[in-house]
């Protein structure tokens, strides 16, 4: 049993690449200071766009790589001097996978499974995962999703009480990306410490008890989905709507001050309502321009609507 709730903390993270060429031979600082805790029985996530540092602060967190600033605790140890006894403790399932090419899936998985000394029962594990449906194919010519799932059982075989996720839905399939929330969600409430990384709000907001937001290897925001997504603008609500007529954001947003933004093909959302007179007067102006919206929702702000204003704070900033 963990004798505290927490599993990690990461306390002032700093580290350099380098000496890059382009920058005449200095080193590049990619993170800045970034800190963040989790927790058993909880899923903490790392949220920030391409390069914003969540691999590397991952890869310092697990012991990969060695910090050039601050501190990681994993399991009141510091990971980067781990031992044997730390390493079996934590799960990784890596972005690229790191799996061997030739190997068949069942046969890694009952391989690695003998290095633990309490290790999960694998046909279970390749069961959950649908691994057998290609049990006979070496790891070289599965698909993305397939490896993806392989990597996630690799990572859960020692029975860990951390697992590190770097973007575990990259690649999946609807069907797979569903099973492996939902065991992201039992693993969780048998008490594992969940970190993961990812780009996309829309797993962030299902996934997460807590989410750090970072930009540019710093801290941005934090807070649970409910926290991050209340704010000032709380009370203000989103119409998203699909229909194959172009609308004009400068007709709608003359006759009623709202905000509308094309965001693909025929999907538009309109933002700013904060009364229902607002959206009284967004429907009456669909209805001046003779537009009848083949789907139309109104919701709360989502995470991707903080991620955007954050995005948005900063250009204005700079
Ligand atoms: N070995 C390295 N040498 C030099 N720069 C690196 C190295 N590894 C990462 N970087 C740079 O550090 C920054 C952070 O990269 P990192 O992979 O941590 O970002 P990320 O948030 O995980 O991005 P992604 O979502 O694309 O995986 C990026 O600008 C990246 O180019």
């Amino acid at each position: 049993m963990p004798a505290s709730s927490t599993a990690l903390i990461v306390d002032e993270l700093r580290k350099d690449f380098g000496p890059v060429p382009a920058l005449d031979g200095r080193m590049l600082r990619v993170l800045h200071g970034v800190s963040l805790r989790a927790d058993f029985g909880s899923v903490t996530t790392l949220l920030g766009t391409n390069g914003a540092g969540k691999s590397t602060t991952l890869a310092c967190a697990q012991g990969l790589l060695k910090p050039d600033g601050g501190s990681v605790t994993l399991l009141g140890e510091d990971p980067s001097s781990a031992n044997a006894a730390l390493r079996s403790r934590v799960g990784v399932m890596l972005q690229d996978g790191g799996l061997p090419p030739s190997v068949r899936p069942v046969s890694l998985l009952r391989h690695l499974a003998r290095m633990y000394r309490n290790p999960a029962n694998v046909g279970e594990l390749v069961r959950r995962l649908a691994i057998e449906d290609f049990a006979a194919t070496s790891i070289r010519r599965l698909s993305g999703g397939q490896k993806q799932r392989v990597a996630l059982a690799a990572a859960l075989v020692g029975r860990p009480e951390v697992i590190f996720l770097d973007e575990p839905s990259a690649g999946l399939d609807p069907q797979s990306r569903h099973t492996v929330f939902e065991l992201i969600g039992e693993l969780r409430e048998a008490g594992l410490a969940i970190i993961l990384t990812t780009h996309l709000m829309d797993d962030a907001q299902r996934l997460s008890d807590y989410v750090y937001i970072i930009d540019s290897g710093r801290n941005v925001a934090e807070g649970t989905v409910a926290e991050l997504t209340a704010s000032a603008a709380s009370e203000s609500r989103i119409v998203d709507l699909t229909t194959n007529a172009p609308l004009n954001a400068d007709s709608l947003h003359s006759s009623t001050g709202l905000t509308l933004t094309r965001r693909d093909g025929d999907h538009y959302r309109i933002t700013g309502l904060h009364t229902a007179a607002d959206l009284a007067a967004a429907t009456a102006w669909l209805a001046h321009q003779e537009v009848l919206p083949s789907s139309l929702t109104l919701q709360a702000r989502t995470l991707e609507d903080v991620f955007l204003d954050l995005a948005t704070t900063k250009e204005e900033g700079a």
